[in-house]
């Protein structure tokens, strides 16, 4: 498969190496906004997010993944360039633990060392980061980032764009509103609204969004 990544900062170093890991993965294309021109380096492509429009005309067989960590900006770029779904592609490291049950949307990452259990749906651009654990039955909605080492424990719904935080528990049953984050290290024994932050153990609300989502 031949690969144009979206993005260049943190995130996207690690999904590079990642594609290297799996191999028979070729990255032929380097999009970011901090090359304001098109050019061709060591027979890679470098040029500006919406020149991935353009791409795909001269490079058909060619997917697309946006390697940028922050949900809100990742879907400004997927809404930005309008690329069908069937062109983003799904990374998935090889330590990985997936079940047969389980959904991965196009666009969505799965880290080292991280587990999917049974009937979990993981949509759209979204994260599963490195040993994180999403049991069975939960829902990981698009542009939602699973954060390093959190637990989703059985039946967890975590709505768009929402982030839990690194080494964040969700006890079973327990949803996670849109564009919410969960600090790191929480414990969540309640059900979370949308568009805020909650940290700490048991999880409490600490500040509500005034910006709402995108
Ligand atoms: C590979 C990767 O890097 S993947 C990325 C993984 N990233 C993460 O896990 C980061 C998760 N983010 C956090 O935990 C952040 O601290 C947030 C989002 C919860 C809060 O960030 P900010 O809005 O910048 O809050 P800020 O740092 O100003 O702290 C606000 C208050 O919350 C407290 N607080 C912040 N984070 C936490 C936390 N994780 N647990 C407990 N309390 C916290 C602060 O002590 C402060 O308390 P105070 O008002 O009593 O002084």
């Amino acid at each position: 498969m031949k690969i144009a990544i979206i993005g260049q900062g943190g995130h996207s170093k690690v999904v590079r190496d990642l594609i290297k890991t799996i191999g028979e993965v070729e990255i032929v294309g380097c999009l970011d906004d901090q090359y304001n021109a098109e050019f061709y380096r060591e027979q890679v492509f470098y040029g500006p997010v919406d020149a991935a429009r353009t791409f795909t005309e001269d490079f058909p067989d060619v997917r697309f993944f946006v390697a940028v960590g922050n949900n809100r900006v990742r879907k400004q770029i997927v809404e930005r360039l309008g690329i069908p779904d069937a062109l983003y592609a799904t990374l998935i490291h090889p330590t990985a633990h997936i079940s047969s049950s389980t959904s991965i949307g196009p666009g969505s990452v799965v880290m080292p060392c991280a587990v999917i259990n049974t009937d979990v749906q993981v949509g759209a651009h979204a994260i599963i980061n490195t040993c994180a654990v999403v049991e069975h039955d939960s829902l990981v909605a698009n542009y939602a980032h699973v954060s390093p080492n959190a637990t989703l424990t059985g039946n967890v719904m975590v709505r768009e764009g929402a982030q839990i935080g690194a080494s964040a528990t969700v006890i079973p049953g327990k949803e996670i509103g849109k564009w919410t984050i969960v600090g790191a290290g929480a414990t969540v024994i309640d059900d979370i609204p949308p568009y805020c932050t909650a940290v700490g153990v048991p999880a409490m609300v600490k500040t509500k969004e005034i910006t709402g989502g995108v």
